[in-house]
């Protein structure tokens, strides 16, 4: 019976998603076959006769017109059966063929490829995003088949502010960036790191409905440090070693003018770049332009979201953060940036600007980070251990985690290594006397075989009563007994798409400390006691566009709160200013896009 009801309901869901709003027209500046092949406006065979009449399609098409509806099932269907007839295959040849089938609708119908996308976020995320953007990144070279996005290179020095004019779209309020100098924790790929930019920005579309239209996925290609891939004979990028210093600086300089220049609202992601430029160019920049480096940034709220999940899961109260034992592994921009953040947290809540860090450890590859390191990293250095009265006695420099783990016994572990197995079966059980009565394990780097271990591996060894979150998405584990451990994927995708909508929304011309704050903070309280008790600390990824419109409203009542919105369309600062909570939010969803045809007006 309830299976019924519940039958029922999602069909008229169902029947809801395809009858939707009234789409407003859409201007074309092109006619016949030149539509069919822009995926832009391409409808495939869903185009009305009356609209083929108008285009100067008839003729162009089979004659049968497909609905909406038809082709998203057709589409379904093919994918299905793709799945069933790969099955015995390894899995990355059966990720990789998912992509491509994907990747193969991106390049063809937008408003239908990001329907499924959004329609089937669970289960395409891992496809579109980590883990399989990984690999799509380092096969790149023999996967490469038509451009997206643009290619800004070393050779193109003087020439960046006439290039951003051969972008085609007149209007651009997304633009992801990386050099791929350190893509996800695969190392340096070179130009084939593009596909971090396209899988973000799908998830830009997705989460934060940003049109697609006016997102741009941009590789910066000042050379590649990757031995193989300067040998590759099929490697697309400069073969020349990376740029150092102000050679490098000046690059991403004329880039950032070139950008703002043409498309002065826009707001630019940073993306998966090498620690040292990811802090340089996040401080040289950050005052100047709208601009956010997500590894950093977005990384930290979406950490310190689990950890104050991590602190209700235990039935305490949010104050008791404070007295939380975080042992970090990883001393890179997304380490650090959590770091600092949970740092700011602690602050705030016992009102001590200039506290020493007495419960967070810090581990990078050459174990624990004390006073006593040479040529300790600047970043690094506010969170180096000390040995003065009120440190654990016996931790040496360059501790390893084990005995960092043993000594400390840790409410929680927090990998941002890109170190797959570094939590391994010693460590984990070191973990049991953790003195949390619900320790937690967040092996937060990607993608998947980089993860610090597996969410089977940490119940196993810890506990079934272990909080678990993973950067790229596990499987939840089941114990046999009936009961479940729940698997969160801590990733930095809860926020940046919610940051990145809330600051256009907002108007505001950079991105604050206290907008940062508010998107982490709305994040941390959108789960409910129950759900946190029951391990769960995130939401699920099909509610992606749920919690993004929370965010991103969270976002502009900061901007608006520190007098920084300045409004965006027809929205002025007075109108923000006096919008109520709810009335932000509806504001956000109002001015998300939603993917559904729209009639087709020519003009030339
Ligand atoms: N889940 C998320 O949302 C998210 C967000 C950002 C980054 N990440 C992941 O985090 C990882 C690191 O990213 P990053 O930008 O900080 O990289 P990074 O290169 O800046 O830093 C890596 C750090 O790990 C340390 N390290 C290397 N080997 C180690 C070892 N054996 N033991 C301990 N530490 C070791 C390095 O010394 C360095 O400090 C990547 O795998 C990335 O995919 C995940
Ligand atoms: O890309 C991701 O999945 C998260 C993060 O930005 C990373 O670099 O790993
Ligand atoms: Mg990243």
């Amino acid at each position: 019976m309830w299976n019924l009801a519940r039958a029922a309901a999602s069909n008229l869901r169902q029947a809801r998603r395809f009858s939707a709003a009234i789409p407003g027209p859409c201007i074309v500046h092109k006619r016949g076959a030149d539509i069919l092949h822009d995926p832009w406006f391409n409808k495939d065979t869903g185009f009305p006769l009356t609209e083929r009449d108008r285009l100067g399609l008839r003729g162009l098409l089979p004659p049968r017109v497909m609905s909406f509806e038809q082709q998203y099932d057709r589409f379904m269907e093919s994918f299905r059966s793709l799945e069933k007839n790969t099955h015995d295959q390894p899995d990355n040849v059966v990720s990789l063929a998912k992509w491509r089938i994907l990747n193969r609708l991106h390049d063809r119908n937008e408003t239908l490829y990001y329907r499924v996308l959004i329609d089937n976020i669970k289960d395409f995320a891992p496809i579109i995003y980590t883990p399989t953007v990984g690999l799509v990144c380092q096969n790149y070279g023999g996967l490469f088949r038509r451009p997206r996005g643009m290619y800004f290179s070393a050779k193109d020095k003087g020439e960046m502010m006439s290039m951003i004019y051969n972008w085609p779209a007149e209007e651009v309020d997304m633009i992801v960036l990386t050099d791929g100098s350190r893509i996800l924790g695969l190392g340096d790929l070179g130009v084939q790191g593009i596909g971090i930019p396209i899988g973000k920005l799908d998830m830009y579309v997705a989460a934060a409905g940003i049109n697609p239209q006016k997102i741009l996925p941009v590789m910066l290609d000042v050379g590649t440090n990757n031995k193989r891939l300067l040998e590759d004979p099929l490697y697309l990028g400069l073969r020349q070693p990376r740029l150092e210093g102000e050679e490098y600086l000046s690059i991403i300089d004329e880039f950032m003018e070139a950008v703002f220049r043409r498309w002065p609202k826009a707001i630019v992601q940073f993306e998966d770049f090498q620690m040292k430029w990811a802090f340089e160019t996040l401080q040289r920049y950050r005052k100047r332009f709208c601009m956010f480096n997500d590894d950093i940034q977005g990384t930290a709220g979406v950490a310190l979201a689990g950890l104050l999940g991590a602190v209700r899961a235990q039935g305490r109260s949010l104050q008791d953060f404070v007295k939380q034992k975080i042992v970090v592994v990883g001393a890179g921009s997304a380490g650090i940036g959590v770091l600092n953040m949970a740092k700011q947290a602690v602050s705030r809540m016992t009102g001590d600007n200039g506290m020493e860090n007495h419960n967070f450890w810090l581990l990078d590859k050459d174990g624990l980070i004390t006073k006593e390191r040479k040529d300790i990293d600047a970043a690094a250095a506010p969170f180096a251990r000390g040995f003065g009265p009120g440190e654990i006695e016996g931790l040496r420099e360059g501790a390893s985690l084990t005995e960092v783990v043993k000594k400390v016994k840790p409410h929680v572990l927090l990998g941002l290594s890109g170190v797959g197995g570094i939590f391994n079966e010693e460590v984990l059980k070191a973990m049991q006397e953790s003195e949390s009565t619900r320790p937690a394990i967040f092996a937060m780097s990607n993608p998947t075989m980089n993860a610090e271990c597996t969410a089977a591996d940490a119940f196993k060894h810890v506990g079934e009563n272990v909080v678990f979150a993973s950067g790229s998405p596990f499987a939840n584990v089941h114990f046999g007994n009936g009961k479940i451990g729940h698997v969160n994927q801590a990733n930095n995708m809860y926020l940046f798409p919610g940051i990145g909508l809330g600051t256009l929304l907002s108007g505001a011309h950079f991105i604050s400390d206290g907008m940062l704050q508010a998107a982490a903070e709305c994040l941390a309280s959108y789960m409910t006691d129950e759900e946190i008790q029951n391990g769960i600390l995130f939401p699920s990824i099909s509610s992606i566009r749920h919690i993004t419109t929370q965010v991103g409203a969270a976002v502009v009542q900061a901007a608006v709160a520190e007098d920084l919105a300045e409004g965006h369309g027809e929205i002025g600062p007075r109108e923000l200013m006096h919008m109520s909570k709810e009335e932000t939010v509806e504001y956000v969803a109002r001015n998300m896009w939603y993917p559904i045809y729209s009639p087709l007006v020519h003009e030339k």
